[in-house]
């Protein structure tokens, strides 16, 4: 069975470098309760060798794995889930291939999406974007704390609220319905990862 889904999802950025398994490492030590590999335009072996990695680093600390759009490398790395947009494959082929016991995210925008999502089999939504951001480009207008409100009112599942989220906008989107956040900036851009992490984990704890 899958495990009681973290409230803080820390994605890595970028290349999946030396870098950014020392913000993993910072994450996790401050008690990141999901890590997120996500990292564009490297090959197959960069991304399994760097996912594996982030395995070994998270497995000790009992931290969530996921893995951003490709299940083959999640499991191949023993990861615990996989998440998945409108351009990955479709969340009921990767159910699958991966089986009743792999978590399984999806994004949405949008109420109906959200419920079509979860008619799939999706365990969890990450749900954007909630404000502008420069990490992603090509995203659609952000949809507010009340358009991140309106999926949470529409799923069972936890939504997982992302897209320029910092630790002072943690409470008007927990106030809103979403269950967790998701942070890639918040956190790989800071200075000291481990102890922004620890300000999201507080944010969050206050927000209960
Ligand atoms: C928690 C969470 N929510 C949304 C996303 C975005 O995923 P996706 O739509 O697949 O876009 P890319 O991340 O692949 O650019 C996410 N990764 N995590
Ligand atoms: C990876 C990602 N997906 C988004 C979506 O809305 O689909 S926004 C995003 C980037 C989030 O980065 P930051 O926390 O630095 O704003
Ligand atoms: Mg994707």
């Amino acid at each position: 069975m899958t495990s009681a889904l973290g409230r803080l999802h820390v994605l890595t950025d970028a290349d999946g470098g030396p870098r950014a398994l020392a913000v993993v490492a910072a994450a996790v030590a401050a008690g990141a309760p999901v890590v997120q590999v996500r990292a564009k335009g490297c090959s197959d072996r960069v991304l399994h060798d760097f996912a594996r990695a982030v395995v070994e680093l998270c497995r000790p600390a009992g931290t969530t794995v996921l893995v951003n759009d490709r299940v083959d490398v999640a499991l191949a790395v023993g990861a615990d889930g996989t998440h998945l947009g409108a351009d990955d494959l479709p969340l009921a082929a990767a159910r699958r291939v991966a089986g009743p016991g792999h978590l399984l995210g999806g994004t949405a925008r949008d109420p109906q999406q959200a419920r079509q999502l979860v008619a799939e089999g999706a365990d969890y939504l990450g749900v954007g974007p909630a404000f502008a951001t420069t990490t992603k480009t090509g995203l659609p207008d952000p949809i507010g704390v009340a358009g991140v409100g309106a999926v949470a009112a529409a799923v069972p599942v936890p939504v997982i609220a992302i897209s320029g989220v910092t630790a002072a906008r943690v409470g008007e989107l927990i106030a809103a319905g979403a269950t967790g956040v998701a942070v890639v900036g918040a956190v790989t851009g800071a200075a000291d990862p481990g102890a922004a992490t620890a300000e999201l984990l507080r944010a969050l704890e206050d927000s209960r």
